[in-house]
């Protein structure tokens, strides 16, 4: 059977299976429990099967009460301790399969926060969100079991073989006759179940990122009224789903079933041979009676033994989707311990040189030639047409994307060489599409922040001109913002995002300030807000406001990728080219 268990698996299987083994290790001696069980209940599961025999010839036929009562609590005591090792088998290997899921999930968790933003650009959430979760679940239910039921299973069935052979070997050969028959079925279901369920995990992982893509969209949905296509779209992933499962169903019970139609035959048999052997004397009724009992004993796991493929197959499925996840790279390798955070840099100054960059290996260059230098306490405004590069030249900055070509440097320190983690302390962003966690005002400033006070959050607040408004939510700072800041107006979201950026210590602010219209009133604070920014640290700007535009000490005018013009205010208003032009119709818009 083992060699039967290695032609059913692939050679790579083998490779996943030993990879994901090693979140074992830890719980070794529960693995251990539970494999030194199995030798107790196959010898149980043998001397059951000897007290039958004795049994049946030695005492009914014969007709001796008193021995059969002595052997009877016998038989009764080692079907206790069969079961009860079979209790501490399942236990103990379901326990150590419990935590190196546990231990999988959150390395997986971990790795999945530290994928570069390419990966979610490229990868639906929803994809991501089904390996962490169905593909798990479907691991945890089935794969610890499955392999270490195989084990016992072919040990046990190999025991009782060796038993049987022991007793009569012409009949254990009769019996034997069906297992060839056994092999071609299952090697020709294999790989039909695995691509089925292949195909059946990869159409719920579409469903479910489909699904999770329209309620975080449900909002426009509604105001579109779009719920019909939507629902027919993902009726239709739903629809292949269930086609892919059906078919997996399929192929699961045609194995089933096929199986225990052999088997039957096996029991016809060996009945029929049997029967001849009694007629001839060679055999006694005992030992018949011991190979009808095995035969239902020992085709329980070869039947059990087709379920357990069909569960491996489902969980090498699964773990083939989960290694996926476990081969993306990572951005950088860092812990996600705060011990070693790394400190900020002392911020002196940045420079670009001459860079080129595209956003992939086949997409046309998105910066072209890009050159500045902006040093402590100064403030540039990238400004230019949609589409022009300026977020690009800040995701560069902040490590968000790398693969430049040029340089960028930090303290004359080239960007790539210094660790992303050290960057982002030393870098803030003012991001225009903030994301606000479900959670309290103080939490959603103080994000990411280890060991923040209260107070730093306040003055942080105060500094940006947020508290006036946050002083009046109920709660204060303790007000849940919920649904990615549904709660709160745009205008008080940037004043959060403001918040969040100034609670950090960064000298190096990098501002992408949002073009969403706010009330008179907070337009006032968030334009103060600025100023306070400009006035305390060195900021890049990506900008579309005048006020904060005309206070900055460079300009850079992009488009298509390129600095088309450079100076202050004064120096490019006088020039009458792009600049003028870009103001104009910022003028003509407020
Ligand atoms: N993740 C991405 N993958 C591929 N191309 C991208 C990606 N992000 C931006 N681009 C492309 O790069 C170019 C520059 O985009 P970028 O976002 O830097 O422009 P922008 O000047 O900031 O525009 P806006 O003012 O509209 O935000 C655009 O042509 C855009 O289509």
């Amino acid at each position: 059977m083992a060699g039967m268990i290695k032609r059913i698996l692939k050679t790579s299987d083998w490779g996943l299976i030993r990879k994901f083994a090693g979140y074992f290790k830890p719980y070794k001696k529960w693995v251990v429990l539970s494999v030194a069980s199995i030798p107790v209940t196959t010898a149980a599961g043998i001397m059951f099967l000897w007290l039958v025999e004795k049994i049946v010839d030695d005492y009914i036929l014969p007709g001796d009460a008193e021995g059969l009562q002595l052997y009877t609590i016998l038989l009764g005591a080692v079907l206790v301790v069969n079961y009860l090792f079979d209790g501490i088998y399942s236990y103990a290997f379901s326990k150590a399969g419990n935590m190196a899921i546990v231990d999988m999930r959150r390395e997986l968790f971990g790795r999945a926060l530290r994928f570069p933003m390419k990966y979610f650009d490229k990868n639906p959430i929803g994809v991501t969100l089904s390996r962490l979760t169905s593909d798990m679940e479907s691991i945890s239910e089935s794969f610890a079991a499955g392999i270490l039921g195989l084990l016992a299973d072919t040990i046990k069935t190999l025991a009782l073989l060796t038993y049987l052979f022991v007793l009569n070997w012409q009949l254990t050969l009769i019996l034997l006759i069906v297992v060839p028959l056994i092999i071609l079925v299952i090697r020709y279901l294999r790989r039909k179940i695995r691509r089925a369920f292949n195909e059946s995990r990869t159409s719920l992982a579409k469903s479910a990122a489909y699904l999770q893509e329209s309620l975080n969209g449900i909002k426009t949905i509604q105001l579109y009224a779009a719920e019909n296509e939507t629902f027919e779209k993902y009726n239709q992933l739903n629809q292949q789903y269930c086609k892919s499962q059906n078919r997996s169903n399929v192929y699961d019970a045609a194995l089933y079933s096929t199986v225990e139609g052999i088997t039957s035959i096996a029991t016809a048999l060996v009945i029929w041979y049997g029967a001849v052997l009694i007629w001839n004397f060679d055999f006694t009724i005992g030992i018949l009676i011991v190979f009808v009992t095995t035969l239902g004993r020992l085709f329980i796991p070869v039947r059990q033994f087709t379920q357990q493929i069909t569960t491996i197959q489902r969980s090498l499925s699964a773990l083939e989707h989960i290694n996926v996840l476990f081969e993306q790279e990572e951005e950088e390798p860092r812990t996600l311990s705060g011990e070693d955070k790394p400190k900020p840099l002392e911020f002196e100054e940045i420079e670009f040189r001459n860079v080129f960059f595209s956003y992939g290996d086949d997409a046309p260059d998105v910066l072209k030639n890009v050159s500045f230098k902006l040093q402590k306490g100064e403030r540039i405004a990238l400004v230019g047409t949609t589409g022009s590069g300026k977020s690009t030249i800040i995701r560069l900055l902040s490590k968000a994307y790398s693969g430049y070509r040029g340089s960028i440097t930090i303290n004359g320190q080239e960007l790539r060489d210094i660790p992303l983690s050290r960057v982002r302390e030393t870098i803030s962003v003012m991001q225009q599409d903030i994301f606000m966690f479900n959670d309290t005002v103080a939490f959603n400033i103080g994000l990411g922040r280890e060991g923040v006070t209260r107070e730093k959050i306040e003055n942080a607040a105060r500094f940006v001109y947020a508290a006036p408004f946050v002083e009046k939510l109920p709660g204060k700072y303790e007000f849940i913002i919920q649904d990615n800041g549904d709660n709160l107006s745009k205008g008080q979201g940037q004043l959060i995002s403001f918040a969040r950026a100034v609670c950090s210590e960064s000298e190096l602010i990098i501002l992408d300030e949002a073009t969403s219209a706010v009330d008179s009133l907070t337009e006032q604070y968030i334009q103060k807000a600025i100023g306070n920014i400009f006035s305390s640290r060195t900021v890049i700007a990506v900008a579309h406001r005048l006020s904060t535009i005309r206070h900055s000490d460079l300009i850079l005018v992009m488009e298509n990728g390129e600095i088309i013009e450079r100076g202050n205010h004064t120096e490019l208003l006088a020039k009458s080219g792009k600049y003028a032009s870009l103001l104009h119709q910022l003028d003509e818009k407020s």
